[in-house]
């Protein structure tokens, strides 16, 4: 059963602004996307920009799910509601039941530091801390033991192929073997959740292609719960246990990927899946 559903999230980003002034105007622009109004509309009456509407999504666990979409599709804002990076407007993120958005800062920053971790585009890494370090960090500020953490840290480091890197500072690494900095760390926290936001869209694709073999090979003895956001459809295909494609905020169809190849539900899902290279089966 999942674990973290999103259930009938609406989200906007309303312009700067105060008080009554900024809920009207976050108002105006739901009772628009509420009778079906489109973003454009919508942003040229209020300011607003409708994000996501009425997503709902359970996230299957012990799989990859792979969420992607067009620039703006709202790809990166729906993977930020799964750790509270974001809160929607309307709607609810459940984790076992509980709706994360009730819990206090306290209970948000220990649940994300058991249960949810998250590897970004720009690596996030602290460039005063050798690798190891980096590596180790998530662990610590959890407050596990430092041995424990260092050795957990070796141990990925290891997995991902940089043990001799251990004492390096990240710039003195290529972009892809940062990127598996990234990935070591947020394994060696060892949450049931791992979010990954365009992981690795910044590295050539043949490092791309390196990284991606790497993280299914991971994921074939780790079974976790793996979100990933990507624009590339190949990506998605070939990581993606689960597609959810989505378009100007909404869910246009989630499956498996022979699913979405085979039975694409309109043009525009059809046109998306066309640009693959990749083979799918099933
Ligand atoms: N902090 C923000 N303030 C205002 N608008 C935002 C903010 N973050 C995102 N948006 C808008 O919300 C919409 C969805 O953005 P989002 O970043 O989720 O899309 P995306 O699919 O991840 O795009 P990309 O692939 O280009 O990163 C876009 O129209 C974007 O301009």
């Amino acid at each position: 059963m999942s674990r973290i559903v999103l259930n009938d999230i609406t989200t906007l980003f309303a312009p700067r602004g105060k008080g009554a002034r900024s809920k009207r105007v976050a108002d105006r622009a739901l009772a628009m996307a509420d009778a079906g109004e489109t973003r454009e509309a919508i942003f040229t009456a209020t300011g607003a920009t409708l994000a996501l509407r009425n997503v709902s999504l359970a996230i299957a666990p012990g799989q990859i799910t792979a969420i992607m979409g067009l620039s703006g599709s709202g790809k990166s804002t729906l993977i930020r509601h799964l750790n509270r990076l974001i809160s929607p407007s309307r709607g609810q993120v459940l984790w076992d039941g509980a709706d994360i958005l009730s819990f206090s800062e306290k209970q948000l920053q220990d649940w994300r530091r058991h249960h949810v971790s998250m590897v970004f585009q720009g690596f996030g890494l602290l460039p005063h801390r050798n690798v190891l370090d980096n590596v180790a960090f998530g662990c610590r500020l959890r407050g596990d033991k430092p041995a424990d953490c260092l050795s957990a840290a070796r141990h990925w480091l290891d997995r991902v192929g940089l043990a001799s890197h251990a004492q390096s500072y990240p710039d003195e690494l290529s972009g892809g073997m940062r990127q598996r900095v990234g990935l070591a760390r947020a394994l060696a926290v060892d949450t049931e959740v791992l979010l990954m936001d365009e992981a690795f869209s910044a590295l050539d694709p043949l490092i791309r292609h390196e990284l991606q073999d790497q993280l299914l090979e991971l994921q074939a003895s780790l079974n976790k719960t793996i979100v990933l956001v990507t624009h590339d459809v190949d990506e998605a295909l070939r990581l993606g246990q689960e597609i959810v494609l989505l378009r100007d905020g909404e869910i246009v169809q989630h499956g498996a990927p022979a699913e979405l190849v085979q039975h694409p539900v309109d043009d525009y899902t059809r046109r998306f899946v066309q640009q693959r290279q990749v083979v799918v089966t099933g």
